[in-house]
Formats: structure tokens, sequence, C-alpha cells
């Protein structure tokens, strides 16, 4: 496998996520196998940019539901085989269904967009399938919700778009998975699995198991201490909202590191709390300090968080506390073609008033806070 490549200058080259509308560099169909938020995602960014998408489901209603969508018609048995294959199943059958495209379409590339990378390029490596045509990836793009009617074409736009080959991988297998992904607006970064797994592990993995299991602390809470819940708990719980089962399978089939970096996260909040108990001891003040001053500087790395790395900008609309308001700052925006990347609200109990931080694209700010103000909108 490679050394770990991230954003090589050639790639940064050829990321040009946040442009405007471009031919799409993607050649020949693509057929997507998993038609849920991810598969049916990647089929409705490449059906906007003129590609041609078949789809493949285990569940009928699903690969209807997302044809029903846009994202690219049901597959025909005498459809021309395609020219890359997407596998946006779950973690568990992903080796299979790969090992199943290969053979079905021998002459197709296939990539994946799986969580977790050495796992099933471990077990294909096992079981001596032939994976020059493989191109195993990633977008660091989901939301807590799966499924078709969770899609959504901008999805990978300006997220990091993993992509893991090795010195064998063909010049043109790489290039065709790499159009899919700067064609949905994704960033590539080049990582070996093993790369991969522990980044995730610490960025994706581990996040989810804090959130979860801090937003399981609020199961036996009294009703009166959860009605006093702000926007530090909503911050820190929005992805305990995710899928039990497919979290079973990442975790599981991530568990080396996940499980060290537990381990290592156990540590920090004992020794959280032994300072805390005796916060008069000598020093334990300053230990407190210093574990949260280094969280501190540990936020600050977050890309498109804070400083210069920031990826969007943020307007910040006041919002009057009456019905109807914020879906008609919605449609204004819509109105005014602005497209809103998130969307944070604060909103205080009892309050008269909240604001939207709406996150867009640094080139549109300006405009966006000056028509907002023209049509009667206050900003901050
Ligand atoms: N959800 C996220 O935030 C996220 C983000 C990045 C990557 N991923 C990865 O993407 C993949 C899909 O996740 P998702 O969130 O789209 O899940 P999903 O449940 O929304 O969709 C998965 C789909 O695969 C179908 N399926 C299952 N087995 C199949 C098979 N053998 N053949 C054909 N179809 C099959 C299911 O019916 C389902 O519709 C997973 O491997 C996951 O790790 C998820
Ligand atoms: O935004 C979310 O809902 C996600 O959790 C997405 C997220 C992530 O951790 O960043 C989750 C798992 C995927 O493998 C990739 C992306």
């Amino acid at each position: 496998m490679n050394e770990q490549r991230i954003s090589t200058p050639g790639i940064a080259r050829r990321n040009e996520a946040g442009r405007g509308a471009l031919a799409a560099r993607t050649r020949g169909a693509v057929h997507v196998i998993g038609a849920g938020l991810l598969g049916a995602s990647v089929g409705l960014g490449l059906r906007g940019r003129g590609v041609e998408v078949t789809l493949e489901d285990l569940s009928p209603t699903t690969v209807a539901l997302a044809a029903d969508y846009g994202a690219g018609r049901v597959r025909a048995a005498d459809d021309p085989a395609p020219a890359l294959v997407v596998v946006a199943t779950p973690p568990d059958v992903v080796a299979d269904v790969i090992e199943r495209a290969l053979a079905t379409y021998p002459d197709a590339v296939v990539t994946d967009v799986a969580s977790v990378k050495l796992a099933p390029f471990a077990e294909l490596t096992r079981r001596g399938v032939d994976l020059t045509n493989y191109v195993g990836s990633h977008p660091m793009a989901g939301r807590e919700r799966g499924g078709a009617i969770m899609a959504r074409a901008d999805l990978f736009k300006a997220r990091p778009w993993i992509v893991c080959r090795d010195e064998e991988t063909p010049a043109d297998a790489l290039s065709l998975v790499e159009a899919v992904a700067l064609d949905l607006g994704g960033v590539l970064m080049e990582m070996t699995p093993e790369e991969h797994d522990r980044s995730v592990g610490l960025v994706s993995h581990l996040p989810q198991v804090v959130s979860s299991l801090l937003a399981a602390r609020l199961v036996p809470a009294a009703e009166q201490a959860i009605g006093l819940a702000g926007a530090g708990l909503r911050d820190t719980t929005r992805i305990a909202e995710s899928d039990p089962e497919l979290w079973v399978q990442i975790l599981g089939a991530n568990r080396e590191p996940v499980v060290e970096m537990l381990d290592a996260f156990g540590a920090d909040l004992a020794a959280f709390a032994d300072a805390l108990r005796d916060p008069e001891h000598a020093g334990a003040k300053r230990r407190i300090a210093d574990l949260l001053a280094a969280g501190n500087r540990g936020v600050a790395r977050i890309p498109g968080k804070h400083g210069s790395s920031e990826r969007f900008a943020k307007i910040n609309v006041l919002v009057d506390d009456r019905p109807g308001e914020l879906a008609r700052l919605l449609t204004e925006l819509g109105e005014l073609g602005i497209n809103m990347e998130d969307l944070r609200l604060e909103h205080s109990p009892g309050a008269q008033i909240g604001f939207a931080e709406i996150a867009v694209l640094p080139e549109v700010a300006e405009r966006a806070v000056s028509d907002l103000v023209e049509r009667g909108w206050r900003t901050l």
C-alpha cells in the first residue's frame, strides 16, 4: 500500500470543491449498489452533472424511492455494463458486494464508500479476489439517519473524500473514482486503509461513542433538567441519533484503534474527575485548566470551525419568535440563490428572538448579507 499522501499538490490542483457548474469529469455510466443515504446521494449528485446512473438495492422499495427522487433509474437486465460501480451497502456486506460486482462487471472499476477500509480490503485479499479494478474510497460526509429519503445531491460538497489505492491500481481506474468524487464536490485525499481507519477512529468513531454515551446519560434524567437543554448539549449529542445497527458494524470493524482511543479517553476522564474531586488540593485547579485548555487547542484544529482553514462563511440572522419566520428566511435564501451549507439555531426558552447561524460558501457571504438586509432581515 502507498505512503500517506494527503492533499499532495497534484491533488490540490484537482480539488475544485465549491466552483461553479462544470461539465462532468465522470466518463461512462455509473451503477450504484445500495440506494440508501450514501448511494442515493451519489446518484442525485451525478445525475445533476448529467451522468447516467443506474441503481440497485436489496429493497425494491428503497430502489424505487431513490429513482423517484431523481437519483437514477433502476438497472434493467439488458443495460450495457457500467464504467464504474459504487458500492454503498452497509459495511458487513461490503466485501461480498464488491466481490460480486468485480465478477459481474469484469471491465468496470469498482469502488465503495464504506466507513471502514481495512476490514473489507483484508477480507477480499484473504479470499484471493483480484483487486486490480477495485479502488476503495470513503466520503467524510453523512447524516444521522440513513435511507434514500434522506439523500442530498450536495452531501459531499467541500467534504474530504479519501481514496485508498496501491501501486498496482491502474491510473485510469484511479482517475475514474477521483472524477466521481470531484464531480460530487468532494476534496480528494489519499491514504492507506490503515491510515484511514486510524484517522476516522479519532475524528468519527470515537466522537460517535462519546456522543451516544453522553446522550444516554439523559435517559433517566428528570424532565425539569432536560427542559433546560441548550446549544451546548445539542452540539455534543447530534450524532447520538445515528443508527445503532450501522454503528455496531463500523465500530466492530475498526475496534482496535477505537478501543485504544476509548481507553485513553477514559484515562483523561478519570484524571479530570480526580482533579475535580479535590479542587483545593495543590495543583488540582491547574490540572483542570490544562485539560480544558487542551480542548481549546484541539477544537481550533478542526477545519471549518475556526481560523483561516474555515471552509464556509457564517452569517447570523435574527429571527423573530413567530410561527413561520424561519421557514420564510429559508425560502428567501432560496429565492436569492444562496445555497445553505449548514444551519444552527440559537434559541433560549421564553426569549422573543433567536438567531440562525447560516453557513454559506465564502464567495457568496457578502451578497447574502446585503440581499437579506435589503429584504428587511437583521444580521449580526
Ligand atoms: N451514514 C453515513 O453518515 C455514512 C457516511 C459515509 C459513509 N457511509 C457508509 O456508506 C454505506 C451506506 O450507508 P448509508 O448510511 O447509505 O446506509 P443506508 O442504510 O441508508 O443504505 C444502505 C442500503 O444498502 C442496501 N443493501 C444492504 N445490503 C445490500 C446488498 N447486499 N445488495 C444491495 N443493497 C444492499 C440497503 O437495503 C440500504 O438501502 C455504509 O458502508 C456506511 O459505512 C455512511
Ligand atoms: O455528520 C454526520 O452525521 C456524520 O457523522 C458523518 C460521518 C462523520 O463522522 O463525519 C459519519 C460516518 C461516516 O463514515 C462519515 C461521516
